[in-house]
């Protein structure tokens, strides 16, 4: 079915027309939709975006378009993005982040403190959500296949050339999934290994738990306050794969202290585990 092109831009008008009408539904009514919009927002994004960045082609500088087009999502959506630790991030040298992962929110915190020339590794089904895939392989999106290991190891260990000779940062999610059920997931290794075989600097960033104002379980999305943590860099230098499992185990443990120190009330986020507005109380 063809549709007019006009209809996508009605469509959304009407979208926005529905918008005071979020106020008097219900909660998991209100989730649905702010949800809805979040992806249907940047779908529509992405299609400006794409212009823009095919004048350059695929070029990881398009990332900072990106970045522009998203930094305004924490309003509309009022989430207070508090970041420290920016200083940590090594000056003018390729690195590799690892983050936490906890939901597509992430975006958020992520375009707060992404540094120049860093682009994200997701997995290859995001290149088929239209604008959207699009507008991330233009900016220089790395895509892996998670079902094919060894087609993902070949990418990453491109992608260890790819860092020294095009000066390139890489933003790793190492639990290789999204995680909302509060702490961490075993970390996977690739962004270890990647961070070896190019002899560069890991740096860990943590974002706090959602919880308080966002559960996917629960069907909850208010408003809220995220914090987002840069830690210092962790050398590679000399390091060789065997050190691999100790340098992941080293970075996930002093992550998780971190995460469940800055998730207010230290457990880590668990399973939604607070009622809205009722500090401290665990719903079990
Ligand atoms: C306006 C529009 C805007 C649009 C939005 C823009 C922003 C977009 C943001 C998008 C955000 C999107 C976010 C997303 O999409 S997140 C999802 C995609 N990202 C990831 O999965 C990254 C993390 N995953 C890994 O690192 C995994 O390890 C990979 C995927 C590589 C393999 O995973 P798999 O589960 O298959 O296997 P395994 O981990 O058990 O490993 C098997 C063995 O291989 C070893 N090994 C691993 N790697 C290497 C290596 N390089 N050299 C040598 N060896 C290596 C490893 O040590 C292990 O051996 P051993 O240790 O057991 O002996
Ligand atoms: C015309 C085609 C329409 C396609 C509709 C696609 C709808 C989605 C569109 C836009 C959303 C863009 C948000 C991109 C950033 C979020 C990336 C993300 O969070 O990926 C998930 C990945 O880390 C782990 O995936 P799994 O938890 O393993 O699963």
């Amino acid at each position: 079915m063809e549709l007019w092109p006009g209809a996508w831009t009605v469509l959304l008008l009407l979208l926005l027309l529905l918008l005071p009408t979020l106020w008097f539904c219900a909660p998991s009514a209100k989730y649905f939709f702010k949800m809805a919009f979040y992806n249907g927002w940047i779908l529509f994004l992405a299609v400006l975006a794409i212009p823009v960045c095919a004048v350059r082609g695929r070029n990881v500088e398009n990332m900072k378009i990106l970045r522009l087009m998203l930094l305004h999502l924490k309003y509309l959506y009022g989430i207070r993005v508090e970041v420290r630790g920016t200083h940590h991030f090594p000056a003018s040298q390729p690195y590799v982040v690892v983050s936490n992962h906890q939901s597509s929110l992430d975006l958020l915190g992520m375009m707060e403190v992404l540094p120049g020339r860093c682009v994200p590794i997701a997995k290859r089904e995001l290149l088929w959500a239209g604008s959207a895939g699009l507008a991330c392989w233009l900016a220089g999106v790395i895509f892996i296949d998670r079902k094919r290991t060894g087609d993902a190891i070949s990418v990453m260990s491109e992608v260890a050339q790819t860092l020294l000779t095009q000066d390139v940062r890489v933003w790793v999610f190492p639990e290789g999934t999204r995680n909302h059920n509060g702490s961490m997931l075993p970390f996977k290794r690739g962004a270890f290994h990647l961070a070896v075989q190019a002899q560069v600097p890991i740096v860990p960033i943590v974002m706090s738990s959602y919880r308080d104002f966002y559960c996917k379980k629960e069907r909850r999305f208010t408003s809220g306050r995220c914090q987002v943590r840069v830690l210092p860099p962790v050398p590679t230098e000399g390091l060789t794969p065997d050190d691999v499992p100790a340098l992941a185990d080293g970075v996930g443990h002093s992550m998780l202290t971190v995460f469940q120190d800055i998730s207010s009330d230290s457990r880590g986020g668990g399973d939604c585990l607070k009622t809205p507005g009722v500090a401290g109380e665990a719903r079990l």
